[in-house]
């Protein structure tokens, strides 16, 4: 009998499947989907304090191999979301995602006590990552200021919390950024966000409107980038911090490799938006199909476990 659950921070959760924020979860139907889907949870788009409109259309478009989007943070702000969740809570025993950034570090913690404060029993992820907000960098690409906002973070916030990180590329960056990330009672870090800054062309002309068409670039194109992030994590970190893997996702094979990798949980972004959320039961099925054939019983039979070259 092979079961796809996992846990997270000690909570559990039936399948280790879900979506990635900013995709199938900008309100209460699509949340409601993949809440009644076969995954095992679901994160919220990423919150900020009021809702926003994000960037002018054109600004997400599907390529063969993946896609590319530069939203800017279109959402219904924080207390949309935190009561939706909330709300839930009292008709299930699941544990949600609350997704949210803040475009200044105040903000981000007023955002964070309100949660403190709440009867939210879930989990927040952190966005330190998004690439679209004209203006704004990456925020975990500097990493000196990202410690410096976890530190004020965790000097209040009791809740479990986990980051969204952007890819990194340099072995050099791994070790500086685990070490951070080290410091801090963080029960998962999320790799990886979209690839920043992307350009997709067709024929003569950018295909997204924002940003003179530079977004950020998920799908097939990231799969690598994103298994090497797991993996790289996954050898840095303490295991208390889990790794939830993100990016390229699109067969149960790819499921496996993320685990395989160091994953615990594997969200879904560009091929849920191709698919739809019946993809998650796909997937289940796919992965269970792998896991039989390998006489694997649990996911944590092989969590992490990739083999190197002698
Ligand atoms: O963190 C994010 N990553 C993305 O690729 N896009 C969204 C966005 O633009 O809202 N945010």
């Amino acid at each position: 009998m092979v079961l796809l659950n996992t846990t997270i921070a000690g909570y559990e959760f039936d399948n280790c499947l879900m979506n990635a924020a900013g995709v199938c979860c900008y309100d209460h139907e699509e949340l409601t989907m993949v809440d009644q889907s076969s995954a095992g949870t679901f994160v919220t788009k990423s919150a900020t304090k009021t809702s926003r409109e994000g960037n002018p259309l054109p600004r997400y478009q599907a390529v063969p191999l993946g896609s590319i989007n530069s939203m800017g943070l279109p959402n219904l702000g924080l207390d949309y979301y935190l009561d939706y969740v909330r709300q839930l809570e009292k008709q299930t025993k699941k544990t949600y995602f609350l997704s949210m950034t803040g475009l200044s570090k105040e903000e981000t913690l007023e955002m964070l006590k309100q949660v403190e404060l709440s009867d939210f029993k879930g989990m927040v992820e952190l966005n330190l990552s998004c690439p679209n907000v004209p203006g704004k960098p990456q925020l975990a690409y500097d990493l000196p200021t990202t410690e410096n906002l976890l530190t004020e973070v965790f000097a209040f916030f009791t809740k479990p919390l986990g980051v969204k990180l952007p890819p990194y590329f340099d072995i050099a960056h791994f070790d500086a950024a685990a070490e951070v990330y080290n410091k801090f009672p963080l029960a998962f870090v999320n790799c990886v966000n979209s690839i920043g800054n992307g350009l997709i062309i067709n024929d003569e002309t950018v295909v997204i409107k924002p940003k003179n068409g530079f977004g950020g670039i998920g799908g097939d194109y990231i799969k690598p980038t994103a298994l090497a992030n797991v993996h790289a994590f996954y050898q840095r970190l303490k295991p208390s911090i889990k790794i939830i893997g993100t990016g390229g996702v699109k067969t149960g094979r790819d499921v496996f490799e993320h685990i395989l990798c160091g994953a615990s949980m594997v969200q879904v972004g560009t091929a849920l938006e191709k698919e739809g959320v019946e993809i998650f039961a796909r997937l289940s099925q796919e992965l269970t199909e792998i896991m039989q054939e390998k006489g694997y019983q649990t996911i944590e039979d092989f969590r992490g476990k990739l083999q190197y070259l002698a």
